[in-house]
């Protein structure tokens, strides 16, 4: 599989969207925001996943700016987080985060959680957005099959991407066959299940490939043709979980990673969100 730092996937309306970005979930607004974007960009990055309730899009505009990259060249993603959900409220809260990236249009703009009661009027937002070229793409986040199911039952503009907590020990075999059949691309938070990379198998691959767990997990995902977005604030990590292109993982291999699901998740579950 040619996989290069520059692989892209192409999404339902033609647009490619980068296979790796990086994600910024924790990281503080202001110079490490700012420090960390810029690192990735420099180590070959072109995509960013950022959100409303990130609280960190001015960073991430002031180091897509600062980094000296045409604009064009970098898929930057937000979403609309659960607070600001409801289809006026939608269309001021995208506002709202293109000043702050003090940008003129996003790339991605995805809606967070689904809010129940709210999530169809959220997304028939993204669809003006979508109409009005504010946005290249729109999607969802957390949808679980039958959040795509109702959605799909009225929307206008299939969702183009869904991200989803998906890492070794939650493969999401179920969602990713539904998404794959749709045409829906799926996207991976917490890939890295946060850093806790200490699982034997894992350990063991990488010693065989002479990588590190971080670059074997992430290499899974890319085979999987999963897009991702590895978060780290540090240059060494965000370089290391970009140097995943001289060695392919075998058929076995990537059968025995997937073997590890235990269904387990690490962040809130779509069906009981209480935040
Ligand atoms: N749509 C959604 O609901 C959600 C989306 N996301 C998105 O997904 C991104 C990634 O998910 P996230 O929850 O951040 O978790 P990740 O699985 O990406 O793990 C990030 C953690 O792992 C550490 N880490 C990073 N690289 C390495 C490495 N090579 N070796 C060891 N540890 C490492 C980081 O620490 P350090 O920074 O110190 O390197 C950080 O603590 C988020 O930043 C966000 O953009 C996340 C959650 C929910
Ligand atoms: O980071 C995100 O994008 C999230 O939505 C989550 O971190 C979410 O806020 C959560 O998991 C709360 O427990």
């Amino acid at each position: 599989m040619s996989l290069t730092i520059n692989s892209t996937v192409e999404l339902l309306n033609g647009i490619e969207m980068p296979c790796l970005g990086l994600g910024v979930w924790r990281a503080k607004d202001g110079q490490e925001t700012e420090n960390a974007v810029l690192a990735a960009l420099q180590a070959g990055y072109r995509s960013i996943d950022t959100a409303s309730m990130y609280r960190n899009e001015q960073g991430v505009g002031r180091a897509v700016r600062a980094s000296g990259i045409p604009r064009e060249q970098i898929f930057v993603t937000t979403k609309v987080w659960n607070d600001e959900q409801g289809f006026d409220n939608t269309l001021k809260a995208f506002r709202n985060s293109l000043d702050r990236l003090e940008m003129d249009y996003a790339d991605l703009y995805l809606v967070h959680w689904p809010v129940v009661g709210k999530y169809k009027e959220t997304y028939r937002a993204l669809e003006e957005l979508y109409d009005q070229g504010l946005v290249r793409a729109i999607g969802v986040s957390n949808f679980n099959i039958h959040h795509l199911e109702d959605l799909m039952g009225s929307c206008r503009i299939k969702p183009m991407v869904n991200q989803v907590e998906m890492h070794p020990l939650l493969t999401q075999k179920k969602l990713f066959a539904f998404c794959r059949k749709e045409g829906i691309q799926l996207e991976s938070w917490r890939p890295l299940m946060q850093g806790r990379l200490d699982l034997p198998l894992i350990q063991q691959l990488a010693a065989k490939y002479g990588k590190t767990s971080a670059q074997i997990v992430l290499r899974w995902h890319l085979q999987l043709g999963v897009v991702t977005i590895p978060k780290s604030t540090q240059e060494g990590r965000i370089r290391e979980n970009a140097d995943l292109f001289d060695f392919e993982l075998e058929p076995e291999d990537m059968n025995r990673i997937d073997g590890l699901n235990e269904d387990q998740r690490f962040g809130a579950d779509p069906d009981h969100i209480d935040f």
